[in-house]
């Protein structure tokens, strides 16, 4: 089926998950330059820091990104599932869930936690990408914000090569460091599991099918922009007023 075809049919759910996988094949973020450079060890030290640096602006948008989504679920049962992921995020008490594991690897790798809190260094780009995502979860529809999520799909598989990559390659990272990304596999796997399952339930419509792989093909834009910026500030030098400078000494413990 060609494009033009696929916008006018209504799919099978079989044939929207293939379209969405499909979407993940081609546009997911393990396909950037970046991450290839960073999980075969070829990153200097000041460039994983600056990619955690800028990281940490998208995993504190993703609790309140959750948050906005939980507000316009109409069910107890829907709630109580998205619920789940904004504990794992921010815990159950300070110093615990994946922000606070987050925080963990900065402060790994040497970045002092108030500055990256305060995400004063992180490139414009990054925060625009983020609050785009933020936006986009509150304004369309909840099929669409729930959608846009699944990128969580192809998550796991990406999480499990950092991790290797990055302990076999880098003399600055630890296990312990890492603990965000041990953690995380098996939360994205449920969650997606669930996204997934209300997608292929709720769009039955050519309409709402296509609004549906538009908002993942959005998303995957979210996550590929950032490499973007990242690449072209930190590996090419190209760095834009504000931004965290590896010269000096501001963001380092
Ligand atoms: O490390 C990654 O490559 C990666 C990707 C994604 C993703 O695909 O959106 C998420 C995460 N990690 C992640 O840790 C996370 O908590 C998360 C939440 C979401 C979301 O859209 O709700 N995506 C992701």
């Amino acid at each position: 089926m060609n494009q033009s075809q696929a916008s006018e049919a209504v799919l099978s759910p079989h044939e929207l998950e293939a379209a969405l996988r499909d979407i993940g094949a081609r546009r997911y973020h393990n396909l950037h330059p970046f991450h290839r450079r960073l999980h075969g060890g070829e990153c200097t030290r000041d460039e994983v820091r600056a990619w955690a640096l800028n990281r940490y602006c998208y995993q504190a948008a993703i609790p309140i990104k959750d948050a906005t989504v939980l507000t316009r679920m109409p069910t107890a049962d829907l709630r109580r599932e998205w619920r789940r992921r904004i504990v794992d995020h921010d815990g159950s008490a300070p110093g615990d869930g994946g922000i606070a594991r987050w925080l963990r690897l900065t402060e790994g790798l040497g970045l002092d936690r108030d500055y990256v809190e305060s995400m004063r260094g992180a490139l414009p780009a990054t925060r625009f990408a983020v609050d785009a995502y933020v936006r986009f979860c509150a304004e369309k529809t909840l099929l669409e914000a729930i959608a846009s999520s699944l990128t969580e799909l192809f998550s796991p598989q990406i999480i499990g090569e950092r991790l290797s990559g990055m302990l076999a390659h880098y003399d600055f990272v630890s296990a312990d460091t890492m603990a965000y990304f041990t953690a995380r596999p098996p939360q994205a796997a449920q969650d997606s599991a669930f996204a997934l399952a209300y997608v292929l339930e709720h769009a039955r419509t050519a309409e709402r099918q296509q609004a549906c792989l538009a908002a993942l093909t959005f998303k995957t834009d979210v996550l590929w922009v950032q490499l973007d910026a990242l690449w072209h500030a930190y590996v090419e030098g190209h760095l834009p007023p504000g931004a965290w400078r590896p010269d000096e000494r501001e963001g380092l413990r």
